[in-house]
């Protein structure tokens, strides 16, 4: 294919049914760690408030009942009353005999009560009568001298702490001192200066070789920002490294700054919004300062949609302001580049579609730079990358890992060499085998082992369970071959069953995705045909149904009903509002059901006439727990049928 052509969008290849959780659902969202610091200034003060407050009811020897002027008169006239202390008509006092407290319970000896301004007896007559002594000072301690000078300091003692949390918090900020605050100033934090020695370039990273190249004139101009500026030339001053996670784009980035030798200064979005309002904006303005002084050099920003999202929309949690005044600051200093100052900023999303149009201006991250994973090629040449500094054994054959890893990321690539050669000093190689490079593969998709004792029926249900995904997805024609069954725990998975292309997939066809979704549904069919009953187990598989059925129904036009319009956006429009009129969603919601209870349908069919294949493979991995690509289909008795999916 000659002419360029859009990225099309994939549902990602590798995919895996999961089993059963090992925890039951629990409640949605959550675990998301509350944003911004005014929230706990308010419970600081709070907690110093409601501390205080105890403290001083400590030393307020409140303790003393009140009891009712009649009262107090009748243990007068009764002679009980040994002295009183009055101030107003507040009277405190102690008896000679303790008496039962008429409206509360116990007995008291002290008290203290209120004389009524109506009250026309003669209280002082009555007094000297029966010989109460009138003293000057409070028979009651009401407050103690500590106590009285916690009362006058506790405004002060508060802003202290308050002043003390302030500071803490623009210290941690700033890097090192609250500007002028602490009256110190030190460099911002996330400035990272690159020594000339042990620099990435774009030898360290790999299969994005068209991505390296719309890189190049940045690093040309930042070896030569002179050439530029004599000429008048303008250079994009923002590129926007847009892409999955662990794709390289940070790597990417760091590339750039070693090709070109200059500094490169790395901040990640987030750190600017955790903190109170203003300051955010006051880190970028250092940043940029700082680069500035060493220019030509680079600013990194990581996730810059946590602060770059359209501003209309937003779910409006806390650092709301502080996003918007740290984005704007961002904004402000792009624009104030003449362009020849040789700052650039390069920003990474995995979300370019939710971001603020006001950041892909003209002038601003002008330059947007799609990162996909690798293709096979790629993924080949980034294994020879992380294994550079591993001694390989003879049987590694780096070309045949790339083709059965399909849809890994460069990050996960890296992972997986790393962990063979973990691997391997653990049972004592000097070189990494093929052995172990597979044993590595297994635990980077599947998960890592789990030690979990499961009782008899659960392991043999979850059998059942991951062989109805496996039997149907090698029944099922054009699908991804099954290339390993197990049941051993692993990850949050009871069991897993995984199924890779065998060539790397662009373009699906309804054919194909109606089978994952048949395939994703298998668990549950199985679990459903053969204990009839439904578990918990198939959350995640219900999932990847929902999303596949969404997929074909609003986006991918496979529903005739519906038609071909992009009805929904993608899952990462969808919060903002955007969404099909009301009518359509109703088709939409239709359709989607009519698919998967078509599927669910054909999935206990099929279960039910291949019910001796179920039977084999579900005792077969009793047995054995993990099953590999050969067996799993000797012991269904299913032909293995090569599919060569052509490359567009
Ligand atoms: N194309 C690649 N070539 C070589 N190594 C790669 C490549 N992509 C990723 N890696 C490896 O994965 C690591 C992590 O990648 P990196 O942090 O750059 O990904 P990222 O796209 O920035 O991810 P995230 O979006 O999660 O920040 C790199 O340090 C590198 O070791
Ligand atoms: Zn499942």
């Amino acid at each position: 294919m000659t002419h360029p052509a859009p990225p099309r969008k994939a549902p990602e290849p590798p995919w895996r049914t999961e089993g059963t959780p090992d925890e039951p659902p629990g409640p949605p969202g959550g675990g998301r760690r509350p944003r911004g610091g005014w929230w706990s200034l308010v419970l600081t003060a709070l907690v110093v408030y409601l501390i205080a407050n105890l403290v001083l009811s400590f030393f307020d020897g409140g303790d003393e009942p009140t009891i009712s002027y009649t009262e107090f008169s009748k243990q007068v006239d009764d002679g009980n009353v040994s002295k009183i202390y009055a101030k107003g008509d507040a009277i405190q006092g102690q008896l000679k005999k303790a008496r039962d407290n008429p409206e509360g319970d116990g007995t008291y000896t002290k008290f203290q009560t209120e004389r009524p301004t109506f009250a026309d007896d003669r209280l002082w007559a009555d007094l000297t009568k029966n010989g109460v002594t009138v003293t000057a000072e409070p028979v009651v301690q009401h407050r103690s001298f500590l106590a009285n000078l916690l009362i006058s300091l506790a405004p002060m003692l508060l802003l202290v702490v308050l002043w003390v949390v302030i500071a803490r918090r623009m210290r941690g900020a700033l890097g090192g001192g609250a500007g002028g605050m602490l009256g110190r100033k030190a460099p911002p934090k996330p400035v990272e200066l690159e020594p000339g020695k042990q620099r990435t370039t774009f030898a360290d990273v790999a299969g994005i070789d068209e991505v390296e190249g719309e890189l190049n004139d940045v690093v040309d101009f930042l070896k030569h920002p002179d050439a530029y500026r004599r000429l008048g030339a303008k250079m994009p001053r923002g590129v926007l490294l847009s892409g999955p996670p662990g794709t390289g784009k940070t790597l990417l980035a760091r590339a750039v700054a070693g090709e070109a030798g200059v500094p490169f200064f790395s901040a990640s979005a987030s750190e600017f919004i955790e903190m109170i309002v203003g300051v955010g904006a006051s880190r970028v303005r250092e940043l940029f300062a700082e680069a500035r002084k060493v220019a030509p050099s680079i600013i990194f920003i990581d996730e810059i949609d946590t602060i770059g999202r359209a501003r209309s929309g937003g779910s409006g949690v806390g650092g709301h302001d502080e996003r918007e005044q740290t984005l704007n600051q961002i904004l402000t200093e792009m624009d104030g580049f003449s362009g020849a100052e040789g700052v650039v900023v390069i920003a990474a999303t995995n979300r370019a579609d939710i971001l603020d149009p006001a950041l892909t201006r003209p002038g601003r991250f002008d330059r947007v730079v799609t990162v996909s994973p690798p293709d096979r090629g790629g993924r080949a040449a980034i294994l020879r990358i992380h294994t550079r500094e591993i001694p390989l054994a003879d049987d590694v054959d780096l070309e045949q890992l790339a083709a059965t890893t399909p849809g890994m990321t460069g990050a996960e690539l890296a992972n997986l060499a790393n962990e063979a050669a973990l691997l391997a000093v653990k049972r004592r190689q000097d070189r990494v085998t093929a052995a172990d490079l597979s044993d590595a593969l297994e635990k980077v998709q599947l998960g890592a082992e789990r030690p979990l004792v499961m009782p008899e029926e659960e392991r043999r249900r979850t059998a059942y369970h991951e062989s109805g995904h496996a039997l149907l997805g090698m029944l099922q024609p054009g699908a991804d071959p099954v290339r390993k069954i197990t049941i051993v725990p692993r990850g949050r998975a009871l069991g897993v069953t995984l199924s890779t292309p065998d060539a790397d997939r662009y373009a699906y066809t309804e054919e194909y995705l109606r089978g994952r979704i048949i395939g994703a549904l298998g668990g549950m069919a199985a679990e459903h045909v053969v204990y009839g009953v439904v578990t918990t187990g198939s959350e995640s598989d219900l999932e990847q149904v929902t999303r596949l059925a969404r997929g074909m129904v609003g986006r991918w036009g496979m529903s005739e009903r519906v038609g071909r319009l992009s009805a929904l956006p993608d899952d990462a429009q969808q919060a903002y509002g955007l969404a099909a009129a009301p009518g359509t969603l109703d088709a939409i919601d239709a359709e989607m059901r009519r698919i998967v209870d078509a599927c669910y349908e054909e999935a206990c069919r099929k279960l039910r006439e291949n019910r001796g294949r179920l039977d084999a493979l579900a005792g077969a991995l009793l047995d054995g727990e993990t099953l590999d690509e050969a067996d799993a289909y000797r012991i269904a008795g299913v032909t293995r049928l090569r599919v060569d999916t052509p490359r567009p």
